[in-house]
């Protein structure tokens, strides 16, 4: 393999010689490190909280809001983000913050549409957790109890990381319906989708790091449905990413047990979708126990008949969507017009939506797939999707580290990966070639080692900034060769310092007569 070395004799090609060298370690930089990043987000390497993080509040406020249900619903635009639950709406009145004896209750930190929830610290064991009270408007109806508990046994019954621990359940002490549980401290998938698009935090890695917690989504609801439990309301605001990571499917309150807790819903024929007017389809809606969020609702589930895991397999292919595409398969001014569109499945601006986003286009089938109109089309279940966004992720690290193996040994420079500690963690083969050792000998002892002594002192100060994180370093000193004669490199070397490490590519630009040219 040729070895770079540039002969260049007059000053004006000497400038140009330097900036080709430029030119072409950085592009070699930039595609070694593209390839590195999809190897560490491959292997599930969750990164540190970044400062932007720990500054931000522990809690996702943004996600408080109002839950209305009838009433507003037929003219906000609420199916973008509210759940429409079968039961009634919230009525206006504060609520009291319940008592009970052995949590002190603090701050509100949510408001979702069947209760409020609360950071709370509990005595006993003395830890942090959340409590989450049934909205007053709800306390006196039967119905309501009995759903409110239903949502913290089946969350119970579910023990899975990826599913929030219920500790305990009651009646405060004042009357009201509460369950405690694991107090997550991140914030909402809907939270960091807005953040992606409203920053240019929307690159490569961002979205390999959404498809990360897609994936574990999907491994979460697999679980579930392994358990015979569908979700029926998987959207972004139920997902919550952790400050480390930790991913969770929140809102187990229109989960079934299938063959178990069978949805009552009176089916609404085609005719009726299509045909009649807002009035009488709000009217129908509101005695049909549709449950769900429309902006996410697979067809048959929207129109009220049989529902399946499959149900939750187009809810997944719908955060899939929205993780792709920034928007959730179906948009519209009002309720009823999204409504409408989940009840037919009108899919076709979510498929070009789809088509046109820069995603793999293996995941964009995949996406498409679970969005199929008709559920025989779709995936079998949840698992089958974490088996396809697994293979999907192994392959896309083979090629990754394909890629870095051929940046490696089809480069014309001398390409390393160093540690910060001061040792070659690989070198490729032009190493040897230019100075003669092996690699074994060049990655056994500190790099300084073979640095001339009259260039230590800059070598050391080039790896001291970047170890403090300055982007790229470049550089010249002199390498010993094994016969002891000492060849000028120019050095471009950029750092990771999270992994500690450093990518560096060289050149030889030995002139004759043994000077830098
Ligand atoms: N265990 C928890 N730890 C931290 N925050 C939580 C926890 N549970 C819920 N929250 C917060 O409270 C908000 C309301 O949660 P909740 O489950 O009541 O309703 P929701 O899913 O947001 O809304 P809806 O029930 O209308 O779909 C969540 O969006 C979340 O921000």
């Amino acid at each position: 393999m040729a070895i770079a070395t540039m002969s260049v004799t007059t000053p004006t090609q000497r400038v140009w010689g330097r900036q080709i060298i430029q030119r072409c370690t950085s592009a070699l930089l930039k595609k070694s490190l593209r390839a590195m990043t999809l190897i560490r987000l491959s292997r599930n390497v969750t990164p540190a909280p970044s400062h932007d993080d720990s500054e931000r509040p522990m809690i996702d406020h943004s996600s408080v809001r109002t839950a209305s249900i009838s009433k507003e619903r037929a003219d906000s635009n609420w199916a973008d983000s509210g759940s429409w639950k079968d039961f009634d709406h919230d009525g206006p009145l504060p609520q009291p913050v319940a008592r009970i004896q052995r949590y002190r209750i603090g701050d509100q930190i949510g408001k979702g549409g069947m209760g409020l929830v609360y950071h709370a610290h509990d005595n006993v064991f003395d830890r942090d957790v959340a409590i989450k009270v049934l909205l007053k408007s709800y306390q006196s109806r039967e119905e309501s109890r009995e759903r409110f508990f239903r949502e913290a046994r089946t969350t119970a019954r579910l023990q899975h990381p990826g599913i929030v621990a219920v500790y305990d359940m009651g009646i405060s002490d004042d009357g009201q319906p509460f369950f405690a549980m694991k107090l997550v401290e991140g914030r909402t998938l809907s939270t960091l989708l807005r953040e992606s698009l409203d920053s240019e935090r929307q690159t490569q890695l961002h979205q390999a790091r959404l498809l990360d917690v897609f994936a574990r989504v999907c491994q979460t609801i697999a679980y579930a449905h392994s358990n015979q439990t569908v979700h029926l309301d998987i959207k972004p605001s139920n997902v919550m990413v952790g400050a480390y990571g930790e991913v969770h499917v929140m809102d187990w309150g229109l989960s079934r047990q299938l063959g178990k807790s069978p949805i009552q819903s009176v089916p609404i024929p085609p005719a009726a979708v299509d045909c009649i007017s807002d009035e009488a389809l709000s009217a129908i809606l509101s005695n049909s126990k549709i449950i769900g969020t429309p902006s996410y609702m697979a067809p048959e589930q929207a129109r009220g008949h049989h529902i399946s895991v499959r149900s939750d397999v187009f809810g997944l292919g719908a955060l899939l969507c929205e993780i792709l595409t920034g928007r959730p398969p179906y948009e519209g001014d009002s309720f009823r017009r999204v409504y409408r569109r989940a009840a037919r499945g009108a899919l076709r601006d979510a498929y070009q939506r789809l088509d046109a986003s820069d995603s793999d286009p293996a995941i964009i089938s995949l996406a498409k797939r679970c969005l199929a109109r008709n559920e025989h089309d779709r995936p079998a279940d949840a698992g089958a999707i974490a088996d396809q966004i697994t293979a999907f992720r192994e392959s896309s690290m083979e090629r990754a580290q394909r890629d870095l193996c051929r940046f490696f040994e089809i480069s014309m420079d001398l390409f390393c990966i160093a540690s910060l500690d001061g040792y070659f963690k690989r070198v490729n083969s032009n190493f040897s070639r230019v100075l003669g050792y092996s690699d074994h000998e060049l990655v056994s002892k500190p790099f300084l080692h073979f640095v001339h002594p009259d260039d230590i002192t800059q070598t050391r100060k080039a790896i001291g900034a970047l170890a403090d994180g300055e982007s790229i370093a470049e550089f010249r000193n002199r390498y010993r060769d094994c016969d002891g004669h000492y060849r000028w490199l120019q050095w471009n070397a950029k750092s990771i310092p999270e992994d500690n490490i450093v990518f560096a590519v060289a050149r030889v630009i030995d002139a004759p007569g043994g000077q830098p040219d």
